[in-house]
């Protein structure tokens, strides 16, 4: 049975349930639930506190794990990165009140709060700043309101809760984070358990940002055509009853594909289609 460690609760949480639901792995019904088996797909999944998972993870107890890519790193756990999952996705930064330091080279002697230590001392001791961190589980940005701290460094998503506190972003991002499948550091090869699930994960993700499109066009315009739709390996290009037409099918990236039909539609293709994937293995 596969041990893997899914999110219990925070921004990751929904999201990685709704993605293991879509590649087609039981799930728990409420939030109570603490494990899962599978049995169909001889997987048991664990639901743990995110800021956990890298440990547990790290310690072999359990095959793999989602959590964010930010986590892992704080954590400082033997574990390591082998997925990305496209959700969840944050920067870490550091902010303060407008006038405060322009930067982290302005941190010399100050007070820096975070619910990420890790990171921030890390980042610090590689700058060669020398600065307190205060740890903080959450709620930070009252921490320079409160005379805790005078810089924070936390998790940016749309930024209201830094505007909300009157606080401004300094210096470049720290880090640029997403939920991600992480693995035992050193693991070796993955076992064909683990191969078939990022398989089934990786489908999810294929399907969620690509569409099948299918047009009509005439021969002669074949190669233009194709150069629009290279599909992933390659396009199928079929006979059509009319002589002189084929009819093309390619997966397209689906962002991209309402411009692909009016670049196909003025080379003269006709009947242009798009589908939805709802699963696919590459
Ligand atoms: N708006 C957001 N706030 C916090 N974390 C976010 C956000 N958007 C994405 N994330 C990511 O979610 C993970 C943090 O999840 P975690 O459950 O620890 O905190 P949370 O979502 O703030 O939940 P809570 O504070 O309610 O426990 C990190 O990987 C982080 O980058
Ligand atoms: O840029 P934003 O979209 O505002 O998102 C980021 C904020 O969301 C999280 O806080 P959360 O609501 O989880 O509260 P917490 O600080 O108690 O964890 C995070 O710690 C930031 O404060
Ligand atoms: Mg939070």
């Amino acid at each position: 049975m596969l041990r893997i460690a899914v999110p219990n609760k925070g921004s990751l949480s929904g999201p990685a349930s709704a993605m293991l639901h879509e590649a087609g792995y039981r799930q728990r019904k409420e939030s109570k639930e603490l494990v899962v088996i599978d049995p169909d797909n001889e997987v048991e999944f664990f639901y743990l506190r995110p800021k956990d998972i890298a440990i547990y993870v790290a310690s072999g107890k359990l095959d793999i794990g989602i959590t964010g890519r930010d986590l892992l790193l704080d954590s400082g756990a033997g574990a390591e990165e082998i997925l990305a999952l496209n959700f969840g996705r944050s920067t870490f930064r550091y902010a303060t009140r407008p006038g405060t330091a322009a930067g982290p080279e302005d941190f010399g002697g100050m007070t820096i709060a975070t619910s990420y230590e890790g990171i921030v001392a890390k980042h610090l001791a590689d700058q060669g700043i020398d600065a307190s961190v205060v740890h903080l589980d959450g709620a930070v940005e009252t921490a320079i309101q409160l005379g805790v701290a005078q810089i924070i460094a936390d998790v940016v998503e749309t930024g209201t809760s830094l505007r909300n506190a009157g606080l401004e972003v300094i210096g470049e991002p720290i880090l640029k984070s997403e939920a991600i499948v992480i693995r035992r550091h050193g693991a070796g090869e993955e076992s064909p358990q683990v191969q078939q699930f990022l398989r089934r994960l990786q489908g999810v993700l294929v399907a969620r940002s690509y569409v099948m499109m299918d047009y009509d066009c005439r021969a002669e315009h074949l190669e233009q055509a194709v150069a629009l739709t290279p599909g992933l390996e390659s396009p199928t290009v079929s006979p059509l009853h009319n002589e002189g037409w084929v009819a093309v099918r390619a997966m397209v990236p689906a962002k991209d594909a309402q411009r692909i039909m009016d670049d196909l539609y003025e080379l003269g293709a006709r009947a242009i289609l798009t589908t939805a994937i709802h699963a696919c293995r590459l």
